[in-house]
């Protein structure tokens, strides 16, 4: 590099959980570290403004945190010495069906059983048995979740935990689509649409093969842990990530947008700045931004292998999302009162509902009946408004490549309203003010959500493990030595758990150890089987 403004051990493109988490792991290992970030705050999309009104305190982004709250990398962090703090709902989620019944997971396994016993009588019972198996391999499926691909040991244990009898049937159960899993397990629509509607979660319909895992997985999530959120807004998460990193010589600048990696002879060097400022990496550089920004914008396809940028133009993108968050004079007047405690609700297809919705969202048009999620941020903590008030919101998902001038979200906004006054008369008359986000405000505010996709790239089975970002390794290491991809976009992919910032930060550490050579050795003949013509 001819000139050099700033030097650090590692620059880290990003201050989303990802990109914080990894300067974490560095920091921890005594590196200095230099988090870039191009919005005006940290949390990229973990953040909490008063979006409305003063006193009411909106996530700007996500809400509820179930992954975070199991996850091994988040409780290695001990972020509580930093003033996280979790709280909970009276109840964990509520799918409000449209006749206005309702199936609701509570952290207690005899409350959820009783819920989904109204459906079928059976189902309690089979819910509890689904719950059992989870716990017996929760801690190690986990850990193969959360270890650097491939997690060799952490899998081989969960394998050895099964037995082959039960091994099979899990992997099984990890190709199946939600609604097949669902129909064969419980034989009522509560559980059904519980498992379908977290599998929506990602860009996985009911009839979607792997959805099943998913729904699955959060489902047995909340009943395990809950969906939490932190005391305060979302945002404390992301400063409790800021505060520990800062307690460690780490430095995160806002209003600092990276426009290049400078690369030479196949290695990262360090970054440029909107400003022009260059910063030297004199170890390496992680990127917690998608897959296709870092490598088709800040690195440029002159410098990758030709192969791989053909994949990356495979890459397949997330729905796209539009999120209305309210300030509310008063809870949201549910008619149906089992919804009132919850969380999170999901609002209100039945099954064949969810499968149009999904259906509709493949064919490209904007659902007729969307399926909504709506978050009650006051009833899960009450420090987000004042007393006897709510904020609230929901989003849902539509087609990419809709434009939605103001005109447009405007409309959209008020159907989703209206979805929410029809199992909650009453709820109009508690708006104070909206504030209504689509696609294009959503990458406004973070240029990682291209286009509103929440989860940095579809959750499809043919872009998971190997296959995440594009077909390789399904690591964190890039084609170009010392850069690591460090966002969702990688293995294991979206939610706030920091699995993919932990990786890249391992696989930095591993590069610079003394085995460093080595180790890109490896790495870069692994990649010349994959991406050589
Ligand atoms: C509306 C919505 C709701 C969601 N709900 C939930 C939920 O309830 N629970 C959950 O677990 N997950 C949820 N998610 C998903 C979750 O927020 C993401 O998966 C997670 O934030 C990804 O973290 P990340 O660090 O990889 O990226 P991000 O959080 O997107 O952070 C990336 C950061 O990089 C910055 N950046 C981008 N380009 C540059 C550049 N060139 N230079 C410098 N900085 C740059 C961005 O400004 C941003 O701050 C939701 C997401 C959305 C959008």
């Amino acid at each position: 590099m001819e000139r050099v403004d700033e030097t650090a051990d590692a620059v880290v493109i990003g201050a989303g959980p990802n990109g914080l988490v990894a300067a974490n792991l560095l920091a921890d290992a005594g590196w200095a570290v230099l988090v870039l970030e191009a919005a005006g705050s940290p949390g990229g999309a973990v953040r909490t403004a008063e979006l409305i009104e003063p006193g009411f305190h909106h996530d700007v982004f996500s809400a509820f945190y179930p992954l975070a709250a199991a996850s091994p990398v988040i409780a290695g962090l001990r972020l509580e010495e930093h003033g996280l703090r979790w709280r909970h709902a009276p109840s964990v989620l509520a799918h409000v069906l449209p006749d206005d019944r309702c199936a609701v997971v509570s952290r207690s396994l005899e409350d959820t059983m009783a819920s989904l016993a109204e459906f079928d009588p059976a189902d309690g019972r089979a819910w509890a048995e689904e719950f059992a198996a989870w716990s017996a391999i929760r801690d190690r499926l986990l850990d193969a979740l959360f270890t650097p691909f491939p997690p060799v040991r952490s899998a081989a244990g969960l394998f050895r935990a099964l037995g082959v009898a039960d091994g099979l049937r899990l992997a099984r159960m990890v190709t199946m689509p939600a609604r097949a899993f669902g129909r064969e397990r419980f034989g009522g629509d509560g559980a059904r649409l519980l498992l379908a509607g977290n599998a929506l979660h990602t860009d996985l319909g009911p009839g979607h093969a792997g959805s099943a895992v998913f729904g699955w997985l959060l489902c047995m999530l909340g009943q395990d842990v809950g969906f939490p959120v932190p005391e305060g807004g979302a945002g404390r998460l992301s400063g409790a990530l800021v505060e520990r990193l800062a307690a460690r010589g780490g430095r995160v600048a806002c209003g600092r947008e990276v426009t290049g990696v400078l690369t030479a002879r196949g290695r990262a060097l360090g970054v440029a700045d909107a400003s022009g400022a260059r910063v030297r990496a004199r170890r390496a550089v992680l990127a917690d931004v998608p897959a296709p920004t870092l490598y088709l914008r800040l690195v440029g396809e002159d410098a990758l292998p030709s192969r791989f940028v053909t994949d990356l133009r495979r890459f397949q993108w997330d729905d796209a999302t539009v999120k209305v968050d309210w300030a509310l004079s008063g809870p949201i007047p549910w008619s149906n009162p089992q919804a009132a405690g919850a969380g999170t609700v999901h609002l209100d297809n039945d099954l064949p509902g969810l499968s149009r919705y999904s259906a509709e969202l493949a064919a490209g048009s904007v659902p007729e009946q969307p399926m909504l999620v709506v978050g009650q941020m006051s009833t899960a903590d009450p420090t987000r408004s004042p007393e006897g008030t709510e904020t609230a919101w929901a989003y849902t998902h539509v087609p990419r490549g809709h434009a939605w001038d103001p005109d447009r979200l405007r409309r959209y906004a008020d159907r989703i309203e209206a979805i929410v006054e029809r199992h909650a008369p009453g709820f109009r008359s508690r708006i104070r003010g909206r504030y209504p986000q689509g696609p294009r405000e959503l990458e406004r505010a973070n240029p990682s959500l291209v286009e509103g996709a929440v989860n940095a790239g579809s959750a499809a089975m043919h872009q998971q493990l190997v296959f995440r970002p594009v077909p390789g390794l399904g690591r964190a290491d890039t084609p170009i030595d010392r850069l690591f991809l460090a966002g969702a976009s990688a293995h294991p992919g979206g939610a706030v758990h920091g699995g993919p910032g932990a990786n890249a930060a391992r696989a930095a550490l591993a590069r610079a150890g003394p085995a460093g050579p080595l180790y890109a050795g490896l790495i870069r003949r692994l990649h010349d089987a994959v991406y050589a013509r």
